[in-house]
């Protein structure tokens, strides 16, 4: 467990409440507080500010924290910045939900994103001679598939987009980035990737599929928040 005495920022503020190696990370604040309230025990709350509920236990055993992001890029490489680079945070796993670019994909199925393609110009900072890709840690995919697998869940492993953009005044956009083998569309993976690369820590994103953007089929908010238990199950395999 990570010893947060004496550390906060602007965003998370934890007054002592430990933080685990692992976190487990939705964009829904409200998603966080559901996994904390249906997989752990011990559950303590380490994070309020601005309503980015964060909490820690143990999940058969094993520490865990769950904490939300909010949405899109910005949101997400503050939060995840500071888990690592003030906190200490050594294995973060995105949760979270994405749109479906491709047909052999539904609703509900597993995408593990071995790689976030991007609109954003997040990687700019970095000051790099080319175009960065951001990956994920091969080992906790690796690891993700094989519990998946085991779980009998519908798993699709491949690149993803962060968008910057959900409402999209150009209506060609996803079926570009479909030609180019994109599984779907989110808007948060390539920061955690690009915050983790810059340090050496761990990432993976996994999503739960809701809504198909080629076929306009959708879930509800509610379904949103709660009903993406197998892609929880599977993350809570990499404590
Ligand atoms: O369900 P979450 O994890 O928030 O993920 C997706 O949902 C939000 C858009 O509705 C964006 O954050 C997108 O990445
Ligand atoms: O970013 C997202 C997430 C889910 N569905 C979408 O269409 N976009």
């Amino acid at each position: 467990m990570l010893d947060t005495h004496g550390k906060s920022t602007p965003h998370i503020q934890p007054d002592g409440a430990p933080i685990a190696e692992t976190i487990l990370l939705p964009g829904d604040p409200l998603r966080a507080k559901f996994i904390a309230e249906t997989y752990l025990e011990g559950a303590e709350c380490f994070n309020q500010v601005r309503g980015m509920l964060g909490f820690t236990g143990t999940h058969r055993g094993k520490e865990v924290s769950v904490m939300g992001t909010g949405m899109g890029m910005p949101s997400m490489g503050i939060y995840s910045w500071e888990l690592i680079n003030v906190f200490g945070v050594q294995n973060l796993i995105r949760v979270g939900s994405c749109g479906a670019l491709q047909d052999q994909l539904n609703l509900y199925d597993v995408v593990m994103a071995q790689g976030a393609s991007t609109d954003s110009n997040y990687a700019n900072q970095y000051q790099l001679p080319g175009t960065i890709a951001p990956l994920a840690s091969y080992q906790l995919l690796e690891r993700a598939k094989r519990a998946a697998d085991e779980l009998g869940a519908t798993t699709h492993v491949g690149g993803v987009v962060s968008s910057d953009v959900f409402y999209n005044a150009n209506d060609q956009v996803n079926q570009r980035w479909a030609s180019m083998g994109m599984l779907a569309v989110e808007m948060e993976a390539a920061a955690l990737y690009l915050n983790a690369a810059a340090v050496g820590v761990n990432a993976l994103a996994l999503f739960t599929v809701s809504d198909h953007i080629m076929r306009q089929e959708e879930t509800t908010p509610e379904e949103r928040q709660t009903a993406f238990t197998q892609m929880m199950e599977i993350a809570l395999t990499l404590t």
